[in-house]
């Protein structure tokens, strides 16, 4: 597959122990057992800390994001970063389309709006072997890439000094 590399020069490590959500939506079982294996190595690789949670499908990911960080307002516990897994694989209606975009969407929304760290782990594939070629620790990683990605977000913010 084209890409696999592990775009090492592209990721750094926060100074800090990092505290992460990972979001994990189970609409295709094996396949989110691939990217939750892939992004929970990435983490304890890198020392950071987790909790995870799971949805029905990849657009219930970011109101548990929102829900998190309304959460934290409230004292509870606080995250430093989110990564967001799942797989979306096209199928004959327009419904691929609203699942793919609206999911990203609002991810990107959280990420600019409101400053928030996050990693999308979300695979949109038009078969499963495009999805488990991305899926696979042994191959894509893409569950590592989006954990990977969501360090280096905290990393970034805690460097320019943003409030976390
Ligand atoms: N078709 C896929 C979905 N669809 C389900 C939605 O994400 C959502 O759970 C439902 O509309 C209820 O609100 N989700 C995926 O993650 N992957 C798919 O291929
Ligand atoms: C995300 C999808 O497109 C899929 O699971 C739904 O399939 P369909 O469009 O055939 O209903």
């Amino acid at each position: 597959m084209a890409g696999t590399s592990q775009h090492g020069k592209a990721f750094i490590r926060p100074k800090k122990k990092a505290h992460l959500l990972v979001i994990e939506a189970r609409f295709h079982d094996d396949l989110a057992d691939a990217l939750l294996d892939g992004a929970t190595s990435a983490l304890d690789e890198a020392g950071a800390t987790y909790d995870v949670v799971t949805v029905p499908g990849s657009l219930e990911i970011p109101a548990v994001i929102t829900f998190a960080l309304d959460g934290m307002a409230e004292g509870g516990t606080g995250y430093d970063g989110f990564v967001a897994l799942g797989t979306i694989i096209r199928g004959d209606t327009y419904h691929f389309d609203i699942v793919a975009n609206e999911s990203s969407r609002a991810l990107m929304d959280l990420s600019v709006q409101d400053s928030v760290c996050i990693g999308n782990g979300i695979l949109t594939t038009e078969n499963d072997a495009q999805a488990w070629t991305r899926a696979k620790r042994s191959e894509g990683d893409k569950g590592g890439f989006a954990a990977r990605a969501a360090l280096t977000m905290i990393a970034l913010k805690e460097q320019l000094g943003a409030q976390s």
